[in-house]
């Protein structure tokens, strides 16, 4: 198994894709299994019914694609802000895809998906990850910056970083 975590935008979802073509296994997404088992976007969760509920439903999902899924898994960007979480990534091979705040407003900016970025995107991103780095690079076995790379170059970095080889 390889998890990638990281920032929202930074390519979880497209690199991780990428990653398991390469290795030749299945990819999982946390925010997708969420969507599907909720019948709602995360977006929908989020103004519904608030973060914190939303953070225990994507607790389980965590749990649960940890323990059914072998391959390339995403985890929603702020599943590592539960220590819960964390914990349970001990021991797996876990690999941090890095960015700049430009970068970030770049993939991000404008997009209402994202809600906690909608109203000042930037700003939100800073104070997000004053938060969260130390605890990305907490639970890290291999950080990949993905600042000026295309997907297809990150994918590489993070083969090169777990020393993994293609199927
Ligand atoms: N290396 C890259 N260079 C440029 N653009 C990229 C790169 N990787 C991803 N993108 C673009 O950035 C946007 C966000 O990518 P993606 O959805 O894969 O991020 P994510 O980490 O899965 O985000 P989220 O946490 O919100 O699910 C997409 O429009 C994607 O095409
Ligand atoms: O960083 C975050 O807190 C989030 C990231 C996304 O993957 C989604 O899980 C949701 O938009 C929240
Ligand atoms: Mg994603």
């Amino acid at each position: 198994m390889v998890v990638l975590i990281g920032p929202m935008g930074v390519g979880k979802s497209t690199v991780g894709q990428l990653l398991a073509e390469r290795l030749g296994v299945g990819y999982r997404d946390t925010d997708d299994d969420i969507v599907a088992e909720q019948g709602r976007t995360i977006a929908e969760i989020f103004v519904d019914e608030g973060e914190p509920v939303f953070r225990a439903i994507e607790k389980q999902a965590v749990q649960r694609a940890l323990t059914e899924h072998d391959g390339v898994l995403a985890l929603g960007g702020g599943s590592i802000l539960d220590e819960d979480t964390r914990a349970l990534l001990a021991g797996q091979r876990v690999v941090y895809l890095s960015m700049d705040v430009e970068e970030a407003v770049k993939r991000t900016g404008l997009n209402a998906a994202r809600p906690l970025l909608a109203v000042n995107p930037r700003k939100q991103w800073r104070e997000l990850m004053e938060a969260r780095r130390h605890l990305y690079e907490g639970v890290a076995t291999a950080v990949v910056t993905t600042d000026g790379r295309t997907p297809e170059e990150v994918t590489q970095a993070a083969l090169d970083a777990l020393e993994l080889k293609d199927a």
